[in-house]
């Protein structure tokens, strides 16, 4: 394997993000001595971690840890890949869906490997364009396809909690390569992730 899972903690990090968060317990006013705080700053010292285990994994070698030949150039689809990421602007969660599709050029990959190079990229501080394209670009280098198709649909806890506070409002951003560069090929994608195939 070429990649590694977060299931253990930094223990340099989560002492140093202790201090931090202590600090920043007691400057919006709470005591962060009181029992129910204790374990606080260590609880959100490794969900930080886990939440931005991203930049420590390499998405181009996960998605070649299952790469198989395969003489097929037909559409593949994996819809509804669920997203959580945190904006970098003001460090509150986005979330949402991720479509992802590709026209293999004699390599496939897992299916599962799409959804981790997903989380890959939203497991880091983000913008909801950039991260919709480095999903697309990481497939591009591993599997050189004649197309890649990513669109991510997600709401901004950033303009619902706070700021604007508007709670209906969904971002869209898509990135297109190749063949789905052209409308038929772009249609038929589009077409195949707004249908319900539970029905
Ligand atoms: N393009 C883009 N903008 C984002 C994303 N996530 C959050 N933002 C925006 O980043 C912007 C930062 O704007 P600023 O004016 O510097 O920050 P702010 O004063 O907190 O802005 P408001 O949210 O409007 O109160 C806001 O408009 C956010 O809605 C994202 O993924 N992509
Ligand atoms: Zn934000």
């Amino acid at each position: 394997m070429g990649y590694t899972k977060k299931e253990t903690y930094d223990e340099q990090v989560t002492e140093n993000l202790v201090v931090n968060y202590k600090n920043i317990l007691e400057l919006i006013g709470e005591d962060a001595d009181r029992e129910g705080l204790l374990k606080t700053p260590e609880r959100i010292a490794k969900a930080m971690q886990y939440l931005t285990q991203g930049y420590s994994l390499n998405a181009v070698d996960i998605l070649n840890s299952a790469k198989f030949h395969e003489p097929i150039s037909e559409m593949v689809i994996v819809k509804d890949i669920e997203i959580y990421s945190m904006c970098e602007h003001h460090m509150l969660p986005f979330i949402g869906k991720a479509h992802v599709a590709y026209i293999p050029n004699g390599w496939i990959t897992g299916l599962s490997k799409i959804a981790r190079v997903v989380d890959v990229f939203a497991r880091r501080l983000q913008v909801q364009e950039r991260l919709t394209v480095q999903v697309m670009d990481a497939i591009r280098e591993s599997l050189n396809p004649l197309g890649v198709a990513v669109v991510i649909e997600a709401k901004h806890l950033c303009m619902m909690m706070r700021g604007v506070q508007k709670q209906n409002s969904v971002t869209t951003t898509s990135a297109f390569y190749g063949e789905f560069e052209k409308d038929t090929t772009r249609s038929e994608f589009v077409k195949l992730i707004s249908a319900d195939l539970s029905r």
